[in-house]
């Protein structure tokens, strides 16, 4: 698990280790420097060459400012390029910039050469406040236009650290060293592009520096595998989850069987699906595995099931609203809402409100909207819900005492009481029609085997990402279909 920090939580954890702690800021700076020196020097392959350090007048800058230091020490040819008023410059900068007037490097007001072997942007951290313009732009512009492997130090220059917008615009990075933990915007899009390969350097702040208030965002890696729910050696197929998926409807079987698969590949003991009676022949051929009913035996199949997920092709017919109530109205047992059924969500307030009851004493249900959903659940525009997926997810989820997975190429999964998550894995070749069928059936899966609501859709969204990673592996960024993601999942 790793923390994915706002600029203003890390500046709480900068004071809190230079004040409550004792460490120096100047410390802090040399190490980061450190970090970036070497990190340069490795890339560099120890060879020497032209080096270009453009910095900005604020402690960014100042890291900058450090690192030029130690690559001359480390026989490199540094040009310093400082872009900014100097009676702007923060202490610590003014003192780096004095050690440095005692080393080999060149000032310059702009750069001139064509063969640096190493570029570094250390013109605006975490303290970029507003969108670049001027000077500043023009500097950022010509640093992206030189030939050369480029470090940004932080963040690259010009990504708003904790939405990963560009603010104007921003240099292009082949790699980004984060000082502490990792900022938020170097995993958004479209930060993540700009910052290249990102790596977080221990500069001496650490957990210990959280005094109580730890991040409120944080990422799973690889361990999200780990978690999870234990099998049994002597279970049974009713020992690990009975998922009762209502889904399908005329001409959209496909929803119901990529949804019935996946969670049958997540570990689903036994899956039976609702859907109507056109889908019976193309839903036993596709997945004999699968038990199959109809509508009108939903009260039968509440009893039997030990998780409900209800929503994928299910369009908004009457029997699909009827669907809907019985499963709301006529069950307590743990709910996944997907597609059509949060769209009737949307438009039927009593369910709603129903919802958000069950919600409030204790019933798990887990909501998975795109943004194209959760637009019509908040009634704001798709282009709004897109740009505040976080305070979006994090509103619904308070509103209906929910788990909210708000996917995106990001997904987040918000639920209250609970740190944010945001699902690293995946791939672009994930946005076809049927992935998040996909998703429905393996976080269904992971709830049906007794996973905290939280923690299903958390780890469901990662092993989701995981097998959509695998999927275009094997078929490429274009050929990836839905169906190739339930293929490739092993655990
Ligand atoms: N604290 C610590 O101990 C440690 C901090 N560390 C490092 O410090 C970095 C944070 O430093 P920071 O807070 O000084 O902010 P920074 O990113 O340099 O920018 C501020 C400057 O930019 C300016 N400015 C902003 N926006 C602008 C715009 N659009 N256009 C033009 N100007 C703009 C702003 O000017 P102003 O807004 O005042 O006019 C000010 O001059 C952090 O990312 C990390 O690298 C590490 O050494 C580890 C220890
Ligand atoms: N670029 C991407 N990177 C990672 N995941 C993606 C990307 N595009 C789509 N996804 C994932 O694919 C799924 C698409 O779900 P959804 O839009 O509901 O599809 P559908 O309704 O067609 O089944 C979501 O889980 C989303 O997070
Ligand atoms: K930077």
């Amino acid at each position: 698990m790793r923390y994915l920090v706002t600029a203003s939580e890390m500046r709480r954890f900068d004071e809190n280790t230079i004040e409550k702690i004792g460490i120096p800021a100047c410390v802090l700076m040399e190490r980061a420097a450190l970090a970036a020196a070497e990190l340069t020097e490795a890339r560099c392959d120890g060879r020497g060459g032209y080096v270009l350090v453009m910095c900005g007048m604020g402690n960014n800058g100042g890291d900058g400012l450090a690192v030029a230091r130690l690559l001359a020490e480390r026989d490199f040819r540094v040009e310093v390029w400082c872009v900014g008023n100097r009676e702007k410059a923060s202490p610590q900068w003014k003192q780096q910039r004095s050690i440095l007037e005692k080393y080999p490097v060149e000032f310059t007001d702009k750069p001139r050469r064509g063969d640096y072997g190493a570029l570094i942007d250390a013109l605006f951290g975490v303290g970029l406040s507003r969108e670049i313009k001027h000077e500043y732009a023009e500097a950022v512009m010509l640093f992206n236009s030189l030939e050369g492997w480029k470090l940004a130090l932080d963040v690259p220059s010009g990504i708003h650290s904790d939405t990963g917008r560009v603010m104007g615009c921003a240099v292009r990075a082949d790699e980004t060293v984060t000082f502490g933990f990792c900022k938020r915007g170097l995993v958004f899009y479209p930060g993540c592009e700009y910052a290249g390969e990102v790596s977080t350097a221990d500069i001496g702040i650490s957990e210990r520096s959280f005094y109580g208030r730890k991040p409120e965002m944080y990422a799973y890696d690889e361990e999200a595998a780990q978690l999870l729910p234990k099998r049994q050696r002597g279970g049974n197929k009713g020992t690990f989850g009975k998922v009762l998926l209502i889904a399908g409807s005329l001409n959209m079987a496909g929803a119901a069987i990529l949804a019935a698969r996946a969670a049958y590949r997540t570990g689903a003991g036994m899956v039976k699906v609702i859907t109507c009676a056109g889908n019976r022949t193309i839903l036993q051929q596709a997945v004999p595995e699968a038990l199959l009913g109809t509508p009108n035996e939903l009260d039968r199949s509440v009893e039997w099931a030990d998780v409900i997920a209800v929503g994928p092709g299910l369009g908004k017919s009457a029997e699909a609203l009827s669907c809907l109530e019985g499963v709301i109205y006529g069950s307590r047992l743990p709910l996944l809402a997907d597609a059509d059924a949060l769209n009737l969500l949307a438009e039927h307030p009593e369910l709603r409100a129903a919802l958000a009851e069950q919600g409030a004493a204790g019933r798990k249900v887990i909501l998975t909207p795109h943004v194209g959903e959760l637009a019509r659940l908040t009634g704001q525009s798709v282009s709004a819900c897109a740009e505040e997926l976080l305070s979006c997810g994090i509103a619904l989820a308070s509103e209906l005492h929910a788990v909210v997975t708000a996917k995106d190429a990001r997904t987040l999964i918000c639920g209250e009481g609970h740190d944010v998550c945001v699902n690293l894995s995946g791939s672009n070749g994930m946005a076809t029609a049927g992935s998040g069928d996909v998703l429905a059936g393996i976080t269904a899966a992971l709830l049906g085997q007794g996973m905290d609501a939280f923690e299903a859709a958390a780890v469901g969204a990662y092993i989701h990402g995981r097998a959509g990673e695998k999927a275009v592996g094997k078929r490429g960024e274009y050929g990836c279909m839905a169906g190739d993601l339930t293929a490739q999942m092993r655990y």
